[in-house]
């Protein structure tokens, strides 16, 4: 099966709190290209003779590049305040200079967007400060006539068209990177609530939502499906020789093993400590035994851990979850079988079919 790629805007450097992550890549994202739209227009207005103007933008390069750098450096807000300050001073200065026709004063908007969601100031301040932005652009907007522009036509309205362009382009950026930062947020927290933390496995609450969905579709389908219990054998000895860390090496390499050998529909769950509950839907035990059975002679003929020389070897108690049968009394066969997997030496599986 072909996995998508998933698109990762940009990992998260260790001096960046993951609380900042939201602020970090809208910062990350708009601040390279500030300098890259403020270093365009250093050409361009020098050769409509507007020296004042270019040397006003290369400045504005050099502050955007610095408020890169800040932010790479987990100096979020000094970032921001940069990029915001310049952008509102450099629409001031050139709306000055050119006069408002040139339309300078619309970066106003993702600058008062980029307060607001960016910087550390709580709304109570980055609100009325975003909405004095909009003001000043209302005030620029429509006051009467302003300077004379010094350009000729049709150079105002050209201007016009690329500042009013790349300031929307500015704000849509700005929303698909909240968006995109929000839906990858609540990815992880999703993951983190479903997952074991050691293993990547599922976790003990998802598996029994699980199994109750699965329940609830069994008896309206009439199809069987397969618990198996399973329990590494010996695992107290394991950490008593090795330690603690070598143990929990033992139950990762128990998971990495299980997610090679099951298909992504079954439900792998690190059920609680050494105990691991494999659901197989739509599988019958004897199709599950056979591939628990790959399973368990893979992981016996594995040499070691993570380095150190260990044989692990696993005992499962595997039986059938009957159509309409309630979850429960299904769960406490597959612990009874189990238990007798143990007693009868561990390092097997025993089903149903057991005498
Ligand atoms: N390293 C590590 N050990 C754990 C973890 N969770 C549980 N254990 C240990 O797993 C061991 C389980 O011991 P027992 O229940 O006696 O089982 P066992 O030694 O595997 O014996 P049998 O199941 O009878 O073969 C205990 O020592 C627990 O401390 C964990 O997350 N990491």
């Amino acid at each position: 099966m072909m996995r998508r790629r998933r698109f990762v805007i940009q990992a998260r450097p260790h001096r960046v709190a993951a609380r900042h992550y939201r602020r970090y890549v809208m910062l990350w994202l708009s601040t390279p290209l500030g300098a890259a739209v403020h270093a365009a227009f250093v050409p361009l207005l020098a050769g409509l003779d507007l020296p004042r103007l270019a040397a006003a933008h290369a400045a504005g390069a050099a502050a955007w590049a610095l408020a890169f750098v800040a932010n790479h450096r987990g100096r979020h807000t000094l970032a921001a305040a940069l990029a915001g300050l310049d952008a509102a001073a450099q629409a001031l200065l050139a709306d000055l200079w050119l006069g408002p026709a040139a339309g300078f004063h619309y970066y106003l908007w993702p600058v008062a967007c980029l307060a607001v969601l960016a910087p550390r100031m709580r709304p109570r301040f980055s609100a009325p400060f975003g909405l004095g932005l909009l003001g000043l652009f209302t005030a620029l907007e429509l006051a009467p006539g302003g300077p004379p522009s010094p350009l000729a036509a049709p150079w105002p309205t050209a201007l016009a068209a690329l500042n009013i362009g790349l300031s929307a382009a500015g704000l849509v950026m700005l929303g698909l990177v909240v968006r995109s930062v929000n839906e990858s947020q609540e990815r992880n927290l999703t993951e983190q609530a479903t997952r074991d933390a050691l293993t990547g496995l599922y976790n003990r609450h998802f598996a029994t939502d699980f199994l109750r969905q699965l329940g609830e579709r069994n008896r309206r389908t009439g199809e069987a499906s397969t618990l198996a219990l399973g329990d590494l054998d010996h695992f107290k000895a394991i950490n008593d020789r090795h330690g603690h860390d070598v143990g929990d090496d033992c139950l990762i390499a128990v998971a990495e093993r299980l997610q090679a050998h099951f298909r992504a529909s079954d439900c792998l769950c690190r059920w609680g400590g050494e105990e691991f509950l494999i659901v197989l839907p739509g599988t019958t035990p004897a199709e599950a035994r056979s591939v628990l059975e790959r399973f368990a002679a893979a992981l016996r003929g594995t040499p070691d851990v993570a380095g150190t020389p260990i044989r692990l070897t696993m005992s499962f108690g595997a039986t059938l979850l009957a159509p309409g049968e309630a979850v429960e009394r299904a769960l406490e066969r597959a612990d009874r079988l189990l238990y007798r997997a143990k007693a009868l030496g561990r390092d097997r599986i025993v089903g149903d079919d057991a005498p």
